[in-house]
């Protein structure tokens, strides 16, 4: 008996993966008329709504209650009997996320795209053949197809590592328990905030971490702030190890055999969770048959435009090798709208801010200090201690610091960062003046409210030397 192929189904916009671009393009696409369906194999809205950005500021949210709440007597209130409920935890994360899918199929439904579930691949140009979920199989062809599939926690070809099943984020953030003691590969990002946040719902914690020191792309002053917090809240750190063996079973006992970490041979846990970077999702998806081409890293190859290598196919966010930020895959959904629109936008040149979200908050925009040297740039640096701004003296968190370069031949601002409460917000404030061209001077000028923490950027800008004209 021989089974009948699937017709082929024609749209006029198909999106692979439900990330950030991807659906903001479909829903964009098909509000305008176009028809248009979008393929997803499992998280509705992509990572940051499900596996990423909002449950892990969720349970750092938790985290941070639990940090408060051990300062009580500081604040003058009796101090609550110490004690995470982590099922709780997880509950709140979980209601979020399930409110958040909720929001994401109306937006769906409302904009009439078609969400199919289920596991695509490119079958030829522009064709994509779906495995569907409740079985079957259908294919599809566009006239234009935009592929949106992000990438997933790498992890190392380490003896042993894979199996001792380690955690990635996405089973750190599901834990229905707090790790006795919480082994964390690699210190960045994902490691960072999640290192902090378990620490902080009780877990002991250590950091290894192959660079000579955390956070090796920013200005030291800034990473050995951040050092010093980790360190002072008891989060033990183990740097420039090479890990070459791993043994045993997360949930059980893990050992992690090193080379360097300052002579440290080894560190064990009951939990390992690795946070050693990404991977493109972009084998295995047919993109050969598409011609679609990769570059030497895996990602998708693409131009400024955000158009890949065969005609009428877009690339967008981390599986495209944009910067791995949300706000960044959003504004890929800008640039490809645009280009389908007929006008022109680009990804090159874009003013990128990031927040790394521990405590305190780190936010950078534009040049930093080491870039600035590297390059020869001539910069006036401006720096203000967290302490001397007021807000932070009425709650008491005045850690860090804020820093500005502005330019010595004109007063524009060549990059800011803030390691302190609110980071992400006074950034704000800052990137606006710098995307708007404006001097410092008209941060130093304004009337913002007192006691805020933006109130910092008038004594920050205050004490920018004159220039010399
Ligand atoms: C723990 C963590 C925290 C983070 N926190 C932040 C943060 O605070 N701020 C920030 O800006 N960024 C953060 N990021 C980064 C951010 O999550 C990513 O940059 C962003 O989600 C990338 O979006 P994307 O659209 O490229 O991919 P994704 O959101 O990963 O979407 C890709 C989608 O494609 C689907 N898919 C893949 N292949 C197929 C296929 N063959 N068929 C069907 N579907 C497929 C996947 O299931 C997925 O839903 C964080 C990342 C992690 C891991
Ligand atoms: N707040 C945010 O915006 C946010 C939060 C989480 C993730 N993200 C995004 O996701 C990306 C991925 O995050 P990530 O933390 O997985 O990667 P990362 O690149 O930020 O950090 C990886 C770290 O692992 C270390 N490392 C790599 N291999 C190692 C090994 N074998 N042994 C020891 N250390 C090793 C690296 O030296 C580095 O410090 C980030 O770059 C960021 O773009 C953003």
């Amino acid at each position: 008996m021989t089974r009948s192929e699937p017709q082929t189904e024609a749209y006029d916009l198909l999106v692979l993966g439900s990330g950030e671009a991807g659906k903001y393009i479909a829903w964009n696409e098909a509000a305008s008329g176009r028809r248009t369906a979008l393929i997803e194999r499992r998280y509705i809205g992509g990572s940051c709504p499900n596996i990423a950005c909002l449950p892990s500021k969720n349970i750092i949210y938790s985290a941070s209650v639990a940090h408060l709440a051990g300062q009580a007597a500081q604040f003058g209130l009796h101090p609550a009997e110490p004690g995470v409920e982590m099922e709780t935890v997880r509950g709140r994360k979980r209601t979020m996320v399930d409110g958040l899918i909720k929001v994401h199929e109306g937006r769906f439904a409302r904009t009439g795209v078609e969400l199919i579930r289920g596991e695509g691949r490119f079958s030829g140009p522009r064709t994509i053949e779906v495995a569907l979920d409740g079985g079957g199989v259908r294919v599809l062809t566009a006239e234009h197809v935009v592929i949106s599939t992000g990438s997933r926690a790498s992890i190392d070809p380490i003896p042993g590592l894979v199996e001792s099943a380690p955690l990635t984020h996405v089973e750190a953030l599901e834990l229905g328990v707090v790790p006795a003691k919480l082994v964390v590969l690699g210190g960045g990002y994902v490691g960072l905030e999640l290192a902090q946040a378990f620490r902080r719902l009780g877990s002991e914690v250590t950091i290894v971490d192959r660079n000579q020191r955390l956070l090796s792309r920013v200005d030291e002053d800034v990473a050995e702030a951040v050092t010093r917090s980790f360190l002072r809240e008891g989060i033990e750190l183990v740097t420039g190890a090479r890990v070459t063996q791993v043994e045993g079973r997360t949930g059980e006992q893990v050992v992690l055999y090193l080379e360097g970490g300052q002579g440290t041979p080894r560190v064990s846990g009951t939990h390992l969770l690795v946070a050693t970077g990404r991977i493109p999702n972009t084998q295995g998806i047919g993109l050969e048959a598409a011609g679609v081409a990769l570059t030497a890293a895996g990602f998708v190859q693409v131009d400024e435009c955000l158009r890949t290598t065969a005609e009428g196919v877009f690339a967008v966010g981390d599986c495209a090798g944009s910067p791995h930020f949300t706000h960044v895959a959003f504004d890929d959904h800008r640039v490809v709208r645009e280009t389908l629109a007929g006008r022109r936008r680009v990804t090159t040149g874009r003013l990128v801010p990031s927040c790394l979200f521990v405590d305190p908050e780190l936010a950078q925009i534009g040049l930093s200090e080491t870039e600035a040297r590297k390059t020869n740039t001539p910069y006036r640096l401006l720096k203000l201690p967290m302490a001397s701004v007021l807000r932070a003296v009425t709650t008491g968190h005045t850690e860090g610091f804020l820093k500005a370069l502005v330019g010595v031949d004109d007063d524009r601002i060549l990059g800011f960062t803030a390691l302190g409460s609110s980071a992400g917000e006074m950034m704000a404030t800052v990137q606006l003046a710098m995307s708007a061209g404006l001097p410092y001077t008209a941060l130093r000028d304004s009337i913002f409210a007192h006691p805020t923490y933006s109130e910092g950027l008038v004594y920050l800008f205050s004490a920018a030397p004159t220039r010399v004209v």
